[in-house]
Formats: structure tokens, C-alpha cells, sequence
């Protein structure tokens, strides 16, 4: 499926070309109208995966489907993430046969690099778990920047009012994500907002289903973070805050999200009570459950190396300073933050090359060889994270 065209232009190794391979007889006629407009093919091992679907007009997303050549088969994968629009064309290269790479033409600079996850620990969680082909995207950016942040700690401890600060100050930078919980709502809180409340039954059957990022039993109540409620903040361009317990900050530790984890202390255990009574959200008996459970949560918040960062809240407005200093989002920093783009800016039409670790995207002429300059380089040898969040570590740069 790979075609050898000529050296690139920059004097190094040659470089092949993946660029659209868009009227493979058979994929054709296999997917008649479902894949009219651009798709593109890529081979790993004995798996063919198709994938395109769309055009100008069209508002059908891009598809995936996969031809196993040891069955002869077709199969359509679950496919998790969120689907990239319909695009003018797109070009896939296969990053060490565990992801694709896709670069799409004419596309918006938040939605045209995209990674097909093939065989990433997250899409081998999940065919375990579905027992079924699985596969994910998730969206490229550059630089480090949009790591996920974990604030764990014990009930009361003000790990909702540190977020609530963070989120009023800086709204177009953090997203909170929505947890479920088969806890009753309290006064004031809103479905949907605070939380996804829900049913016992409806929650472990979608937690078989593998929907959820992690979830545990929490003073006598399910919780989960849903893959779902990463991705809208992801996809909103925010970086997403959990408010999760310390088994979950364990399940987030060991899964591909690559979070920020923070442990937040209170300054004594009787201060910790004074504050959960004082909220008056919680009866006797579940005031005394949290405590109780708060000194096996302290000793493990401090010692289980779970955690990056543990913060203490004394007074409020310091522990918030601190907080956003590890972010690093305190004084000037703060606007910097905000104001990166995190998208790439590529031209509407191009073609795509690869060369050891760098896409080579060139847009000077279709021809490679008259285009000695504009070129834009993707440096793909320091990706992090992935789905089902973002995959950052993108290194962008221009060659004149
Ligand atoms: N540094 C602080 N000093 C005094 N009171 C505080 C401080 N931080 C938070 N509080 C208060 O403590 C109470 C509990 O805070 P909050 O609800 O944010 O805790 P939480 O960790 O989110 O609890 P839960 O895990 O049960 O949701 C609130 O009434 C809040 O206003
Ligand atoms: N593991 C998870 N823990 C969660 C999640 N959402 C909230 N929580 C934790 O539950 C307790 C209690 O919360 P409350 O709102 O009932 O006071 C608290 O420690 C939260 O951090 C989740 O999705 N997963």
C-alpha cells in the first residue's frame, strides 16, 4: 500500500509516501457509497485499515473499517474518541504499527492531526474488556501543555472549592469533568453539572461495557469518570480537572491519561471535621463514614507515591497560590497559558512524507522536487498521552 516516489529534498534518507490512496479497487467496491469522497489505506501486519468517509458536501464523518487478510474478513471496530469531521482529503502513516497518524487537508488547526490508536495500552484496556476490534482517536497538539489534573483528598478537605476557583478565573482554560455517581443529589447540585447521577444497575452495566476511565466505591456510593466526560472537555480545547478519590487517582495513575495528580491535605483531621460539619451537606452517619475513611486516604495519599504533588490547605487563597504555581499558571505565566495555540495551521492543500521520527508536509508544489522550501516538519519522537484524551509532545517547525 506504501509507494516509494523519490528523495526528499532536505539531502537525508528517502522518504515514502503515504499520501492518499484513494481508489483501491476492492475497498471501492467493498464500501460503495459509505466511503465515497476520501479514505485512505494503511497495512499493519495482516490488518488493512480503511479509513476516510466524506467530502466537500458530505457531513458523514470519517469511518474506519478493517480487512484481516488471515480471515478475509471485514470488520467494523468500535471506534471510541471522537470521530474527526468530514474532510478534503486525508493521508495516514503508521507510527510504530501501534497508531496512524492522519493529517487532514483543509481542516480547522484544532482538528488536523489526528491519531488513529491501533494497539496503545488504552485500545487493549478496552478489547479486553469489549472483547471485540477496538480502536480510538484523539486529537494531536503541540508542546506539553494540556495534561489532565487529578485533585484527590479526603471528603471536605476543599477540593471542589479549589476547583471552583480555578475554574471561575481561568473558564476558558480548565473543563471540569462530570463524574457519575449513584449518590442522591444534594440541595443544589444540578445532573449533568456537578454530576451524572444514576442508577446502581445502569452504572456497572456501562462500567462492563467499558465506559468508564476508572470508577470506584466510594463511602458507600459508586463513582466514575467516563471516557466520555474527558473527551468533551478535551474537545472543547480545555484542560480537564478530576475530582476523583485516591483508588480512582490510582486507576488514573496506571492508565494512558498521563495526569497531573495532586493530593490535597487538610492542616489536622479536626479541622477536616469542622469543615465537612460545617458544610452541612452530609448526615451523622455519613459525616463519620468520610472521616473514617479519610485517615486510611491520608496515609495513602502521602505514601503510596500515587501522587506528583501534595498540597496543604490552611488558609485557602495560599493553598490556591500554590496550586496554581505547579500548574504553572501563577502571575504572567497565567496569560502565556491562555493564549498558545494549540492547533496547527497547515496549509489547505499538500502532501505528506515520512522520515524517521518527522511528517514532512509540503505545500509548495505537489511535485516534492520543485519544493525545496515550504515545508512544515512534525516531529512525532516525543508523543504523550493519547486517548482518551489528547496526544500532546508534537513538535511543529517550518523549513524555509
Ligand atoms: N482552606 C479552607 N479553610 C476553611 N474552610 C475551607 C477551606 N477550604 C475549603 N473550605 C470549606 O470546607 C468545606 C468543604 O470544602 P469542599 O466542599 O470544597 O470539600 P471537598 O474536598 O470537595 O469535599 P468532597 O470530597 O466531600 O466533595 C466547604 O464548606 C468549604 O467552603
Ligand atoms: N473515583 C472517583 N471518585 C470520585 C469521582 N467523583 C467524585 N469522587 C470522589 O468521591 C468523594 C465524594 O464526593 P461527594 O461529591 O459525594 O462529596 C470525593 O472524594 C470525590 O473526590 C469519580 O468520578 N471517581
Amino acid at each position: 500500500m506504501l509507494h516509494w516516489r523519490h528523495s526528499c529534498s532536505m539531502g537525508e534518507a528517502p522518504a515514502f509516501i503515504v499520501d492518499d490512496l484513494q481508489n483501491q479497487i476492492g475497498f471501492e467496491n467493498e464500501f460503495g457509497s459509505k466511503f465515497k469522497g476520501c479514505k485512505t489505506t494503511t497495512t499493519i501486519g495482516d490488518k488493512t485499515y480503511v479509513i476516510g468517509g466524506g467530502n466537500d458536501e458530505s457531513t458523514l464523518p470519517v469511518e474506519v473499517r478493517i480487512f484481516d487478510k488471515a480471515t478475509g474478513n471485514w470488520v467494523t471496530p468500535i471506534v471510541l474518541g471522537s470521530k474527526p469531521n468530514s474532510c478534503k482529503g486525508l493521508s495516514a502513516i503508521s507510527l510504530n504499527d501501534d497508531r496512524i497518524l492522519i493529517v487532514k487537508k483543509g481542516s480547522a488547526p484544532d482538528d488536523c492531526i489526528l491519531f488513529l490508536e491501533l494497539d496503545t495500552w488504552f485500545v487493549r484496556e478496552q478489547k479486553k474488556i469489549r472483547g471485540t476490534e477496538v480502536v480510538a482517536w484523539s486529537k494531536g497538539v503541540r508542546g506539553d501543555a494540556e495534561k489532565p489534573v487529578v485533585i484527590s483528598g479526603p471528603s471536605g478537605v476543599g477540593k471542589g472549592t479549589l476547583i471552583s476557583m480555578l475554574m471561575k478565573e481561568f473558564p476558558s482554560m480548565f473543563g471540569f469533568s462530570v463524574s457519575h455517581t449513584t449518590r442522591a443529589p444534594r440541595g443544589m447540585e444540578e445532573d449533568g453539572v456537578h454530576y451524572h447521577f444514576t442508577e446502581q444497575s445502569i452504572m456497572e452495566k456501562e462500567i462492563k461495557d467499558g465506559k468508564f476511565v476508572e470508577y470506584a466505591s466510594v463511602h458507600g456510593n459508586l463513582y466514575g469518570t467516563s471516557i466520555e466526560a474527558v473527551e468533551v472537555v478535551t474537545d472543547a480545547g480545555k484542560r480537564c480537572i478530576l475530582d476523583i478519590d485516591v483508588q480512582g487517582a490510582r486507576s488514573v495513575r496506571a492508565s494512558s491519561l498521563e495526569a497531573i495528580l495532586i493530593f490535597i491535605c487538610p492542616p489536622s483531621m479536626e479541622e477536616l471535621e469542622t469543615r465537612l460539619r460545617s458544610r452541612r451537606t452530609e448526615t451523622e452517619e455519613q459525616i463519620l463514614k468520610r472521616l473514617q475513611n479519610a485517615e486510611v486516604e491520608m496515609e495513602q495519599g502521602k505514601s503510596s507515591g500515587i501522587f506528583d504533588h501534595i498540597l496543604y490547605n490552611d488558609n485557602l487563597d495560599d493553598c490556591y497560590e500554590s496550586l496554581k504555581k505547579l500548574l504553572g499558571i501563577d502571575g504572567a505565566a497565567a496569560a502565556t497559558q491562555i493564549s498558545v495555540p494549540q492547533g496547527i495551521d497547515l496549509p489547505a492543500d499538500h502532501s505528506v512524507s515520512k522520515m524517521d521520527n518527522k511528517i514532512i508536509i509540503n505545500y509548495g508544489t505537489p511535485e516534492l522536487e520543485k519544493a525545496s522550501k515550504s515545508l512544515i516538519v512534525l516531529d512525532v519522537s516525543s508523543l504523550k498521552g493519547g486517548a482518551p484524551g489528547r496526544t500532546r509532545g508534537l513538535d511543529v517547525y517550518a523549513i524555509d
